[in-house]
C-alpha cells in the first residue's frame, strides 16, 4: 500500500495528531495513539540514529530493519524561502508572482515594500518578523515588475533566507544552535566568485542596513550552511520553487545508489521514504546527483557543489553496476567497452574490456565534453533531432551510455507530451518507440535507482499511458481482439498501480495521478 501521510495508524481515518517521538505516524486521538504504542509502535518509533564516519562525517543509520515504502521520518523546515536568485515571489506564501491583466506592478507590502501576492500575506508568520525589522530600519525593497523581461531573476532575494536564519537566534535559539552545527565547507566556498558577490550583498544588507549584531564570518557561514544542506522544493501545481533547511534531513549522506526518496507535504514538511528494504545498521542514503550521468560527471558535480569525493558502490565499480553508463564502445576491436582502469582517479587511463587497448583520461573527458555540448545544442522540442543524435553515435556509444540514456530520457518525455506529439497524435512507430525507450530506461532504473524511486515511478506512468493507447488503437483498428487488448490493458493497469504507489506520497502529483487513473478507467471500459 502507498505510504499515507495523513491517516490514523490504527483506524485509517484522516488524522493529524502526530507521534511526538518519531513524527512518522498520525492518530485520530490519544486513545488510538496508546493502542498503537502497545501494539508495537514502541519498538518501531525512531528508526534512525546519528553516527559518524571518517569519510562521510555525520550520517543517519537504521536502528532496525526498515521496510520498502516505510516513512522513515518527517521534519518541519527550520528555514524556508527564496533561492539565491529567483523570479519575484511572495515572501508571505512563497508563490511566484504574476501580473493580472491591466496590472502594471506587483502588490507591495505596506511596511517593507517587498512584492507580495496580496494584503493577507503582509500578516503571514513567515514574513512579519523580517518585515518589522526592515520597516524599523526604513528599508524599502525595490523590486518591480518588468513585463518586457518576463522570468527575470532578482538577486536581492539571496538575502532573505540568511536573514531568516539570523532572526532565529532570538526567536528560536535552540533551532539557531542546530543550524550553526551544520556543515558549511565555507573555507572552500569563500574563494569562489559567487561568494565574493554574495559577501558584498549580504554583509551590507544584514550588518549595515539592518544593523543586526552578526559578524561577517557568521553571516557567510550561514550562507554556506544553506548551500551545503538546503533542499529544493518544487510545488509546480502551486507555482512554488523554494529552498528549505531541515536539520535532521541534513544529516543524510549521499550515495549514487540511494535507498530512499523524499517528498514535501503541502506545508513543506520533509517526508523521507525507504525505496528498498534497509537492513538494521545500514546508512540511510539520498542522492545529491543525477542518476543518468556517468561516474566521471557525477563525481565532478559532487566535488564542485558538495566538496567531497564519492566512494559509493556505483562509483567504485568500473562497470557502474553492469550498466557501463560511463563507458563507450572500443573502436579498435569493435567488441569490448572502454572502462576506467581506476574510477576513483580522474587521470587514470581507460582500457578496452576485450582487446586491452588504452586511451588517456583526457581524451575521454574531452570527448564527453564535446558530446554534452552537442546535446545541449539540439532543439529541445525536436524528437527528430534527438533521434538523429542516437543514430549518429550508435557505433561509438552503446545503448546504456550516459549520453544515450539522457537523450532517450528526453525522448521519453517528448513523445506523448509536446504539441504535435501528444499521446493521441503519436504514429504507430512513435508509440512503439516510446514503449521500447521506457522499457530500456526501466531496466537501467532497476539497477541504479531500484525500488520505489521517482525515476522509476515517472517511467512506469509513461509506459502505462502509451501501452493503454496502443491497446485501444489496436482494438479500434481490429488488429487485436478483445482478449489480446485486455491482456495489454491489464499490464498497463499493473504498471499504473505501481506508479501510483511510488508517486502518490507527493502531494504535488495528485492532479497528475488522478488524470492518469481517470484515463485508464475510461480505457478499461472497452
Ligand atoms: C548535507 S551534509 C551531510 C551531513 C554531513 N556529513 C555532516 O557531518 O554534517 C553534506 C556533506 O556531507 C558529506 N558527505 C555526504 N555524503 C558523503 C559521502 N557519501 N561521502 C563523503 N562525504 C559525504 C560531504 O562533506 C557533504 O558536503
Amino acid at each position: 500500500m502507498a505510504p499515507s501521510i495523513s491517516s490514523c495508524a490504527v483506524c485509517g481515518v484522516e488524522a493529524n495528531l502526530k507521534c511526538g517521538g518519531c513524527k512518522n505516524v498520525v492518530y485520530c486521538g490519544k486513545d488510538h495513539q496508546k493502542v498503537h504504542w502497545r501494539k508495537g509502535h514502541k519498538a518501531m518509533c525512531k528508526c534512525v540514529e546519528l553516527k559518524v564516519d571518517e569519510v562521510m562525517g555525520r550520517y543517519l543509520s537504521a536502528t532496525r530493519d526498515i521496510k520498502q515504502g516505510e516513512v522513515i521520518f518527517r521534519e518541519k523546515p527550520l528555514a524556508i524561502g527564496p533561492k539565491v536568485s529567483c523570479m519575484p515571489m511572495c515572501l508571505g506564501c512563497n508563490v511566484f508572482l504574476t501580473l493580472k491583466p491591466k496590472e502594471k506592478n506587483y502588490y507591495k507590502c505596506s511596511q517593507c515594500n517587498w512584492p507580495l501576492c496580496g494584503p493577507s500575506c503582509e500578516k503571514s508568520p513567515l514574513h512579519t518578523e523580517e518585515c518589522s525589522l526592515m520597516a524599523s530600519r526604513k528599508f524599502k525593497a525595490q523590486i518591480n515588475a518588468t513585463p518586457a523581461e518576463e522570468g527575470k531573476k532578482e538577486a536581492a532575494y539571496c538575502a532573505i533566507v540568511p536573514l531568516r536564519c539570523c532572526l532565529l537566534k532570538e526567536s528560536d535559539p535552540e533551532g539557531f544552535q542546530r543550524l550553526c552545527e551544520l556543515q558549511s565547507h565555507l573555507e572552500k566556498r569563500i574563494e569562489t566568485p559567487l561568494y565574493r558577490v554574495l559577501k558584498a550583498n549580504l554583509i551590507t544588507f544584514i550588518k549595515t542596513i539592518l544593523r543586526l549584531d552578526f559578524d561577517e564570518f557568521t553571516i557567510m557561514r550561514i550562507t554556506a550552511i544553506l548551500d551545503t544542506n538546503c533542499f529544493e522544493i518544487r510545488h509546480q501545481h502551486k507555482n512554488i520553487k523554494v529552498r528549505a533547511l531541515y536539520p535532521q534531513a541534513s544529516m543524510i549522506a549521499h550515495s549514487c545508489v540511494p535507498n530512499t526518496t523524499h517528498v514535501f507535504s503541502e506545508d513543506f514538511e520533509f517526508v523521507l521514504i525507504a525505496t528498498v528494504d534497509i537492513a538494521k545498521g545500514s546508512p540511510i542514503f539520498v542522492t545529491y546527483g543525477q542518476t543518468l550521468q556517468g561516474t566521471l560527471q557525477r563525481r565532478e558535480h559532487l566535488r564542485q557543489v558538495k566538496f567531497f569525493e564519492c566512494f559509493c558502490e556505483r562509483c567504485a565499480d568500473p562497470t557502474e553496476l553492469s550498466t557501463f553508463a560511463g563507458s563507450f564502445n572500443c573502436t579498435r576491436c569493435n567488441n569490448g567497452k572502454m572502462i576506467p582502469t581506476n574510477p576513483f582517479e580522474d587521470t587514470a587511463p581507460w582500457r578496452c574490456s576485450a582487446c586491452e587497448s588504452e586511451i588517456s583520461a583526457k581524451q575521454v573527458i574531452n570527448g564527453n565534453r564535446a558530446i554534452m555540448t552537442e546535446i545541449s545544442e539540439l532543439d529541445q522540442h525536436s524528437p527528430k533531432e534527438f533521434e538523429a543524435f542516437l543514430l549518429k553515435y550508435r557505433d561509438i556509444l552503446h545503448g546504456t551510455n550516459t549520453h544515450m540514456l539522457q537523450v532517450k530520457y528526453a525522448l521519453s518525455q517528448l513523445y506523448g507530451n509536446i504539441p504535435g506529439f501528444q499521446l493521441q497524435q503519436l504514429s504507430e512507430a512513435a508509440i512503439i518507440r516510446k514503449i521500447d525507450i521506457c522499457r530500456e530506461l526501466l531496466e537501467v532504473g532497476k539497477l541504479l535507482e531500484p525500488g520505489l524511486s521517482f525515476f522509476r515511478g515517472y517511467l512506469l506512468m509513461d509506459l502505462q499511458s502509451v501501452l493503454a493507447i496502443q491497446a485501444k488503437r489496436d482494438f479500434d483498428n481490429k488488429t487485436a481482439n478483445r482478449e489480446e487488448t485486455l491482456r495489454l490493458l491489464t499490464e498497463a493497469m499493473d504498471l499504473l498501480q505501481e506508479a501510483v504507489k511510488i508517486l502518490s506520497p507527493d502531494p504535488a502529483l495528485k492532479e497528475f495521478i488522478d488524470t492518469k487513473v481517470q484515463e485508464m478507467t475510461t480505457l478499461m471500459q472497452l
